[in-house]
């Protein structure tokens, strides 16, 4: 009703010569110019607010916020007062500023500047905190692992990634600003061409010309609108998903390698072409470039929440297994020097990296989610860490789409991540850690977000492309096969401590803990030796043809495929036979898994072929036999 109001009486006829009278055009001006000081000054001082609150963690944190965001339900009139008290001729600091440097804030523009910029500040750091809060960290963090300074940091990811917040909530400042009234008229005062802004002047003329101040009212209320239209709901921190419904689909998912990741490409790095060659070598503040010349040996001693050493020759991947909770993702940051949580001693060939910020220690990381920046595209994301080390933008552009190329995604170079698949994603991540010539490259869980037949593929391409590459690669995994096919060595960890550090068939062989041999798919049954077997913990006993010395805690390893099933009770050789009933059948590839519990001895997962599933007539619930010959059981000492 209000604005139909407004709307309803205001004198169109007169309008142009009521927003052109001199008195109007001159508030008008100074509105400008007051509104676009103080949304300069809320720049100045609300974005380090705005990162205070959002990213610094300090005692009494909610006063301060409370404190910043008080003037937004003040009373504007109160906060006039305020400001008078504490900058007045007769405030705490007026006579200060006064004697000192001269400067006077009532009933001068500066004053109204001042108090504009009380009301208004708090829509900037609102808005901005926002925007902070919900930007995920391992997007700056990644950055700094491809060699990018904090500032850089700031000015091409953080920015970028929250500039619809900061863009929304200076507009909301700004127009704030312009319709700031209560105050001003308190502490600045009502002077034409110095403090009397638009709204003081609708105040003004509606004492003795209405008509006009409806015309002014009008043109205040046009401005609003526009701002909160243009805006159109930003700062709720939901923005219009520009492009959402534009943007061309991705192509079915992974498209078909191009050549460079074909046989020529495993030559790598050797099969660059002369240009690249050039380059790298007249990049020359490089040490790292991973080409295959330089090699990076990896000795870390880790303390703290981890307490491990590690040493591993250049080319060497390392698979980090591990529970929930183990420490793996604690390993990768106390590397990265990105937590207080565990400290690593670091050296990457001859250099002592232990000192050195992330940014300087030539680690690339590639989180779980991949992190590419969304605001650049994928040749603009590989570029990244060239651009961080000073290459110039054509041969950082080059290098970075030979590098897509190679990785079987350069024809996607221009799209942006949203218009990426996840398989083609993580490719684009890898590319990019790759391209930023790291010394030491770790993956947290890389294909984690496949499915399996795109997994079997980038696992492949993985593979082939860390075949070349001269430093060390340690990749967090849940996934055995993963573990098993990607890796030189496994790493257990169980609390932070190494417990198992190997070949993949040595730990699958003899794997150190229960919960490594289930991961691996193997049946593990933990125990004391006795002479002839292992006597279980869990009750009954095992018989082995190769036994421990008695009384040594002992894991017994049973492969599935070494367990037999039968209907009725076995005769003959296999000491070890137990009934038992079917609990779950599932398939693994072309074959099936029967879980069978028993009263007389641990749960047993038995691996065999569909037909004999069918002779058996097994089905959950069926009453089974199952025996393991002494000799198919390995027995490890823990
Ligand atoms: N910021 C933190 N502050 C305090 N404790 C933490 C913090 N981050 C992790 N932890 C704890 O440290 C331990 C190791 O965590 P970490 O994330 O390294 O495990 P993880 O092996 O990577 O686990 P997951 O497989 O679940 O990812 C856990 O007990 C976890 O609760």
């Amino acid at each position: 009703m209000p604005l139909i109001g407004i709307l309803v009486r205001t004198p169109w006829r007169d309008l142009g010569e009521h927003l052109g009278s001199p008195g109007v055009v001159e508030a008008l001006k100074l509105s400008l110019v007051v509104s676009l000081w103080a949304l300069a000054l809320s720049l100045l001082l609300g974005v380090p607010l705005a990162w205070l609150l959002a990213r610094v963690e300090f005692k009494g944190k909610a006063l301060v916020r409370s404190l910043v965001l008080l003037p937004m339900v003040l009373p504007p009139t109160v906060g006039g007062v305020a400001l008078l008290l504490g900058f007045g001729r007769r405030g705490l600091l007026g006579p200060w500023l006064e004697d000192s440097f001269g400067i006077t804030l009532p009933f001068h523009t500066s004053g109204a500047v001042v108090a504009a910029t009380f009301v208004a500040m708090p829509f900037l750091v609102i808005s901005l905190e926002g925007a902070l809060g919900g930007l995920r960290q391992s997007y700056e963090e990644t950055a700094a692992s491809l060699g990018a300074s904090p500032v850089r940091v700031f000015f091409t990811v953080t920015l970028p990634m929250v500039a619809p917040g900061l863009v929304a909530g200076a507009a909301l400042t700004w127009a704030r600003a312009l319709g700031e009234f209560g105050a001003t008229i308190t502490f600045a005062g009502n002077l034409p061409g110095t403090t009397q802004t638009l709204p003081l002047q609708v105040y003004l003329l509606l004492q003795d010309q209405p008509a006009a101040a409806t015309s002014v009212s009008l043109l205040l209320l046009a401005i609003a609108m526009a701002v909160l239209i243009a805006l159109r709901g930003r700062w709720t921190g939901t923005p219009i998903e520009r492009g959402a419904v534009t943007a061309p689909r991705p192509a079915a998912e992974e498209a078909p390698a191009p050549a460079a990741t074909g046989p020529g490409a495993e030559t790598y790095p050797d099969a660059k072409t002369d240009t690249e060659t050039e380059m790298r070598t007249g990049t020359e503040t490089e040490t790292g470039t991973g080409t295959g010349t330089e090699h990076w040996p990896l000795h870390a001693t880790v303390t703290g929440f981890n307490r491990l050493t590690l040493r591993a020759e250049p080319g060497t991947t390392i698979a980090v297994v591990g529970e929930n909770g183990a420490g793996k993702t604690t390993l990768l940051r106390a590397l990265l020097g990105l937590t207080p949580r565990a400290h690593a001693e670091l050296r990457l060939g001859d250099a002592d990296v232990t000192a050195l910020p992330p940014h300087k220690r030539q680690v690339a990381w590639v989180p779980q989610d991949g992190a590419l920046f969304p605001h650049l595209n994928a040749l603009a994301n590989t570029a990244y860490g060239l651009r961080a080390r000073r290459v110039p933008r054509s041969d950082a552009r080059r290098e970075a789409q030979a590098w897509l190329d190679r990785l079987g995604v350069g024809h996607l170079a221009h799209r942006k991540p949203s218009q990426l698949s996840g398989g083609q994603a993580q490719r684009v991540a890898l590319a990019r850690a790759l391209a930023a010539r790291p010394r030491l490259l770790l993956l947290d869980e890389p294909l984690a977000a496949l499915d399996q037949t795109t997994r079997a593929r980038v696992r492949h391409t993985l593979r082939t492309h860390l075949a070349g590459f001269g430093g060390v690669c340690l990749i967090v995994t849940h996934d055995p096969v993963e573990a098993v096919s990607l890796a030189d060595r496994v790493l257990v960890l169980a609390d932070g401590r190494a417990l198992q550090d190997a070949p993949p068939a040595e730990v699958s062989r003899h794997p150190r803990s229960p919960w490594v041999a289930r991961m691996l798919g193997r049946n593990a049954w933990p125990g004391i030796a006795s002479a002839d077997g292992l006597a279980l913990a869990e009750g009954g006993r095992l018989v082995v043809a190769e036994a421990l010395p008695e009384g040594a805690q002992a894991l017994a390893i049973i492969a599935p495929e070494a367990v037999s099933v039968h209907r009725d009770r076995p005769g003959g050789s296999p000491r070890n036979v137990w009934p038992g009933t079917v609990r779950e059948i599932t398939a693994v590839g072309s074959r099936l898994r029967v879980l069978i519990g028993s009263a007389e001895a641990p749960d047993l997962v038995a691996e065999i072929t569909p037909d004999a599933a069918a002779e058996l007539g097994l089905a959950d619930g069926s009453e089974v036999w199952t025996s393991v010959k002494a000799t198919e059981v390995t027995l490890v000492g823990l």
